[in-house]
C-alpha cells in the first residue's frame, strides 16, 4: 500500500433553516472524514501481519482496501496472488440460498470452479460443523452459523493472502480455537495472514509483526509484541 488516503462524507440532519443557511452562504453540509491519511507498508509473502489500533483507528478500512472492497482516494494497492477477505461475517452470502448453494457461491467468488468446489465439499461442510443445516435457507442461521460456513470456505480454497477481521470472535471458543489451530497451519505452508483483532495476546502471538494504526496513520510497524505494547502504554 502506498500513501493511501480514504475519506469518509459525514451527513449531520439539519434543519430546514439550517439548510437554506447553508445554501445561500454556499457552505457545505457535510463534513468530511479522514479514515486513511496516508498509510504506507509493504507485505511480503508469507508474512502474518496484525493490524492493531483502537476503535475506529482505519484497520477494517484498510483490509477493504488490500481486499478491493472499497477504493482509495489517492494511492496505490497493489496485490499478488488470491485475496480471501473474512471482513464482514457472510458477507458473499446470499439469504434466500441454502448452506451448500451458498458454499458454491462464495467458492466461486473466490475464484474456484465447480470440480474443485465439489472435491472439497465434505471438508468444507465437515469443518463448519453444521451438516445439520446445510440445506437451511442461511438466514435462519444464526451469526455464530455463518461464520463457521464462511469461514470453512475461505480455509479452504486456494488463496494466497487471508485478510481476517475480528470474525473469530463471533465464533464459540471450541470453534475458535480449531480456526486458530488452522490459521496457523495456513501461515506455516506460506500463505500471507492481515489479521484484526482486539485480542491482543491473540494476535500479538500468531502474527510476527504489528501495523499500529492511530487516527489513520501507522504510528508504528515492527514486531508484534511491541506494537501491542506500544498500543497499551
Ligand atoms: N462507509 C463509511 N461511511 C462513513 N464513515 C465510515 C465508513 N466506513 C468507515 N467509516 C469511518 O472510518 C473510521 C475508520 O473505520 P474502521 O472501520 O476502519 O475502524 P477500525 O479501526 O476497524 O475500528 P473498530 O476497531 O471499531 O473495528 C471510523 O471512524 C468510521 O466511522
Amino acid at each position: 500500500m502506498e500513501d493511501i488516503r480514504k475519506s469518509f462524507t459525514l451527513r449531520r440532519t439539519h434543519s430546514i433553516k439550517e439548510t437554506v443557511v447553508a445554501a445561500v452562504r454556499r457552505k457545505p453540509l457535510t463534513t468530511q472524514f479522514h479514515a486513511l491519511d496516508g498509510v504506507s507498508f509493504e507485505i511480503g509473502e508469507g508474512e502474518a501481519v496484525a493490524l492493531l489500533g483502537f476503535n475506529g483507528s482505519g484497520k477494517s478500512t484498510t483490509l477493504k482496501m488490500i481486499s478491493g472492497v472499497l477504493r482509495p482516494d489517492s494511492g496505490s494497492v497493489l496485490t499478488r496472488g488470491r485475496v480471501a477477505g473474512l471482513i464482514e461475517v457472510g458477507a458473499g452470502f446470499h439469504p434466500d440460498l441454502s448452506g451448500r448453494e451458498n458454499i458454491f457461491l462464495n467458492a466461486a467468488i473466490l475464484g474456484m470452479s465447480k470440480k474443485e468446489t465439489e472435491a472439497r465439499f465434505d471438508e468444507i461442510v465437515a469443518f463448519s460443523e453444521i451438516e445439520q443445516f446445510i440445506d437451511t435457507e442461511v438466514k435462519h442461521y444464526s451469526s455464530g452459523m455463518f461464520l463457521r460456513l464462511a469461514f470453512s470456505v475461505a480455509i479452504h480454497t486456494e488463496v494466497d493472502i487471508l485478510l481476517i477481521d475480528e470474525i473469530l470472535s463471533v465464533g464459540d471458543e471450541p470453534f475458535q480455537q480449531k480456526c486458530l489451530a488452522r490459521i496457523r497451519e495456513l501461515h506455516a505452508a506460506g500463505k500471507t495472514l492481515v489479521v484484526v483483532s482486539h485480542d491482543l495476546n491473540m494476535v500479538a502471538d500468531l502474527c510476527d509483526r504489528g501495523i499500529f494504526l492511530r487516527g489513520g496513520r501507522v504510528e508504528f510497524d515492527g514486531e508484534s509484541h511491541e506494537a501491542v505494547a506500544r498500543m497499551r502504554a
